[in-house]
């Protein structure tokens, strides 16, 4: 199979997540008689330092010209004092925008050999298996307008959190035919007891469930929810709600797995053109220090090669090539709890080894 990936490794472990991630897709693209093209694009603090922009519309050409975009992370102090639009953050809204990538999913999945690495109990966690939906192209990171206001004499702010009907349906949409695909339970998160834009939110839930009578759907208020994550994660299937909620649920939600390092998404589009992320950002705390788990960006690569390439065995390969690495003890720092680790390149390259091993299925 011939495909074009588009790679923006942004900053910080951005860069070192997805420069070894490329490392194993190209023993995949070996093992499997693949071809894949990378094209190279920049975004975030490193587009800001080599072009003035954190979003380069060569960038948003690359991406249009591929098949599928594989993304680092962005940000880092080094751009904190920038102006709002030349924060590389403004990058990673501008391609979620541009692309128009308004479906994010978020797998929680616990591994077997992690139940003791994680912050909650063993029996809490055994069997965790559920999806965070999240709307990725509206609600406060887009609503205007977001800027300094005078207020009553005194300097103030101001952010806008705003939703239409259309965007609210189409992700509802996307929950429930997930849902209908696995144990048929929507769990749809808001805060529709303080939020207008929740109570429409649950209307439009309400309207859509209609269309899916062998999925269940409850509401549960947002507070709850990041409580219930906590207490009982196995009661979730799919959970959807809207940008900022989700943003900060499935950061909570990586520790049920036992660190941020773990968690894949994908970020889909109805174009067909669907970007790939790991959940966590720059880590400029440990960037440059080669120890960053790349285990996130390598399983979003699987769910490029699942949901973008339809490669359903090389992505199998990908993901039993992580957890046979995990079952064998080997941990990258932030999952060693203080024991012995792994570095970043040592983690890619223990998961290469077991790809060339690995039976080749042709399809
Ligand atoms: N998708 C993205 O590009 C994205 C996501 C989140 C944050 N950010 C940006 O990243 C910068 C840093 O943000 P932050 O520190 O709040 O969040 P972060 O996700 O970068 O890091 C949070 C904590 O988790 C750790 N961590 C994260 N990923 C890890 C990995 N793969 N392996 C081991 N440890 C890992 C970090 O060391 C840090 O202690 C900010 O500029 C922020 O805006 C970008
Ligand atoms: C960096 C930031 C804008 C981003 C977000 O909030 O969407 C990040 O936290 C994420 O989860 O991808
Ligand atoms: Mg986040």
């Amino acid at each position: 199979m011939e495909k074009t990936i588009a790679l923006l490794p942004g900053d910080g472990i951005g860069k070192e997540v997805l420069k070894v991630t490329v490392d194993v897709l190209k023993a995949i693209e070996e093992h499997f008689h693949h071809q894949f093209q990378f094209q190279y694009g920049l975004i975030g603090g490193d587009a800001i330092d080599q072009t003035g922009t954190p979003l380069p519309d060569e960038t948003v050409e690359i991406c249009k010209n591929a098949d599928a975009v594989l993304l680092g992370a962005v940000g880092g102090p080094k751009w904190d004092s920038n102006p709002p639009a030349l924060r590389p953050e403004k990058g990673l809204l501008g391609i979620r925008k541009q692309l128009d990538l308004y479906a994010n999913l978020r797998p929680i999945i616990t591994f077997q050999s992690l139940l003791d690495e994680s912050a909650l109990k063993r029996e809490y966690i055994d069997g965790v298996d559920f999806i965070v939906v999240r709307e990725l192209t509206g609600g406060l990171y887009f609503g205007e307008p977001s800027e300094r206001i005078t207020k009553d004499g005194e300097e103030g702010a101001v952010d806008t959190l705003i939703y239409k009907r259309s965007e609210i349906k189409r992700i509802i949409v996307s929950a429930f035919e997930m849902a209908s695909k696995r144990r048929k339970h929507v769990t749809s998160v808001d805060k529709a007891n303080v939020l207008e834009t929740s109570r429409l939110w649950r209307e439009i839930a309400e309207e859509v469930a209609k269309d899916y009578p062998d999925v269940t759907l409850e509401h549960m208020l947002v507070d709850n929810a990041a409580m219930q994550l906590i207490n009982a994660p196995k009661r979730f299937d799919v959970i959807v709600t809207e940008n900022m909620f989700g943003d900060i649920l499935s950061d909570e939600a990586s520790m049920i797995t036992g660190s941020l390092g773990m968690l894949p998404s994908a970020s889909l589009s109805s174009t067909g053109l669907h970007l790939y992320e790991p959940v966590h950002g720059s880590a400029p705390d440990i960037a440059g220090q080669n120890i960053a788990n790349p285990t996130a960006m390598i399983l979003s690569a699987a769910m490029m090669l699942r949901h973008s390439f339809d490669l359903e065995n090389e992505a199998k390969v990908l993901e039993d090539a992580v957890n046979q690495v995990l079952q064998s003890g080997k941990r990258t720092a932030d999952l060693a709890k203080g024991g012995p680790s792994i570095s970043t390149e040592q983690l890619a390259e223990e998961i290469k080894a077991i790809i060339a091993k690995s039976q080749t299925v042709s399809k």
